[in-house]
């Protein structure tokens, strides 16, 4: 099959957004079989030559030699690192193309686990489709340049020239710090060798206060480093809206922007942001929406689909720091948050206390396990609220919420594929899908967000 050549059309995108033809060929002893070639930034409708290169899980993965015909939605490509870099996947659709897509996806997985398509509303997208990144992460190559990695290649790194979907002084403030290592001739960390200095930069904004943190990974302490005064000097003159300035000591062999010792370089260890009005502290590790303009829309959306009532209960199940259980929160009488990572739940607190929000309880606990815990402490909510990660809350938990019976249920779900899977759990439970709201929270990629809303055929 390798060097194979073929003229196809582009059936549909597979479910991270490459272009996928599925045709029925004869096997040698005369079967029928399907081959399924993945065409990288091809489009659907797309006609195309193409040379077979490998297989990954049984589908070949080709190159393409000439777009015989393309189609409309087709757009030049705005950054130079497009197609090297493993980040933005879409950048050769135009923005309303996009959104088309991301709608269709929707509706192709709710159809596929039995629920009706016209249930799925357009996607709302951004106004600026770009710059609206609040956290990056670049990472150090073994000379000591620094940028994104290669697509397919996690050893290489492509030195950073620009960046369209982060803010122009996140990008400068980055660059300030990979000027600095060149001119001190610093190494970044080998991870075939295991050596060298510099692991990552992680650069994080709030669009509200213009905070900006940096934290620099590397595998050993700021004492042991030449310059690290400059380093200091530079940003404090240059940017002075940077207010945290952190050195991540990571000596461990794993390869991930974690910390074994945090030195403060310059500010405080944590930068100040805001959503709806609401402050939040943010730290190197908290996660927090990482589109903070459509974010504000998701909150307001889930608000409009919810519904919430002063005089109702509620849960927040997957709440990480209450970026959602702090607005509901002053719409209801009493609200449970529940998250797995301590550190969250922690935040989670002194967010609610910071805010002078006092209706909430927050616990460190496994969705399972804290839904059980949560329903006999504070009985049946009204309402429940859910914002798994992508892998989804599976079919336990989704049970569970089922036989809690609250009225109404509000899915936030980064992954369109598992938020269909899960609530087919529900059907059992007497839940009926209402309405989903596809939100496009990442522009120039084939991800979509989408809010569901579910309602108890009890509550009726
Ligand atoms: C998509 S994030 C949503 C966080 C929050 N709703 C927000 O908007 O910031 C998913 C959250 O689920 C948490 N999580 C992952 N697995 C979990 C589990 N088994 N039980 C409870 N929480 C979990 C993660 O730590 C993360 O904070």
């Amino acid at each position: 099959m390798i060097g194979k050549r073929f003229k196809v059309k582009v059936d549909h995108f597979d479910n991270r957004g490459v272009g996928e033809s599925v045709t029925m060929r004869k096997t040698k002893r005369g079967n029928e079989s399907r081959l399924h070639l993945m065409i990288p930034y091809a489009i659907p409708g797309e006609e195309v030559e193409v040379t077979v290169e490998h297989a990954i899980r049984r589908k070949w993965q080709t190159s393409v030699d000439q777009f015989v015909q393309t189609h409309p939605d087709r757009v030049e490509a705005r950054c130079p690192h497009f197609e090297k870099c493993g980040g933005c996947s879409w950048q050769h659709l135009s923005y309303e193309g996009q959104l088309r897509q991301k709608t269709n996806a929707v509706k192709g997985y709710l159809e596929k686990e039995g629920f009706d398509a016209e249930l799925v509303e357009e996607t709302i997208g951004m106004e600026n489709p770009w710059t609206y990144r609040n956290k990056m992460e670049f990472t150090f190559a073994p000379d000591g340049s620094l940028g994104l990695h290669e697509k397919g290649n996690y050893l290489n790194v492509i030195p950073l020239e620009t960046c369209y979907i982060m803010k122009p002084e996140m990008k400068e403030a980055v660059l300030e710090v990979a000027d600095w290592v060149k001119a001190h001739e610093l190494t970044g960390y080998n991870k075939e060798t295991v050596e060298g200095l510099l692991r990552f930069v992680m650069v994080r904004q709030s669009f509200v206060t213009g905070e900006i943190m940096l934290a620099i990974f590397a595998t050993a302490g700021p004492d042991e480093v030449a310059g690290i005064q400059d380093l200091v000097s530079r940003i404090e003159t240059k940017f002075p809206t940077v207010k945290s300035l952190l050195w991540l000591e990571n000596r461990d062999l794993a390869d991930r922007s974690q910390a074994e010792e945090t030195h403060l370089l310059h500010g405080r260890d944590f930068i100040y942001d805001e959503i709806m009005g609401y402050q939040f502290r943010l730290w190197f590790d908290t996660f927090f929406q990482p589109n903070p303009v459509q974010a504000k829309q998701l909150i307001e959306l889930a608000i409009e689909m919810g519904k919430p009532k002063e005089t109702e209960k509620m849960i927040d199940l997957f709440c990480g720091v209450g970026t959602f259980s702090l607005p509901f929160a002053s719409r209801v009488k009493e609200l449970a948050g529940i998250e797995l990572v301590e550190a969250s739940i922690a935040s989670a607190k002194r967010n609610a206390s910071d805010n002078n929000v006092d209706n909430t309880s927050f616990l460190a606990k496994d969705a399972r396990h804290g839904i059980d815990e949560v329903l006999q402490e504070f009985g049946k909510p009204e309402l429940l609220l859910l914002d798994p990660p992508r892998s989804g809350a599976g079919g336990k938990v989704m049970r569970r919420i089922g036989r809690a019976q609250p009225e109404r249920i509000v899915y936030v779900s980064c992954n369109p594929e598992t938020f269909a899977e899960d609530i087919v759990h529900l059907k059992e439970f007497g839940y009926a899908l209402k309405k989903v709201q596809p939100v496009d929270m990442f522009p120039q990629t084939y991800h979509v967000e989408v809010v569901g809303l579910l309602v108890s055929a009890l509550s009726n």
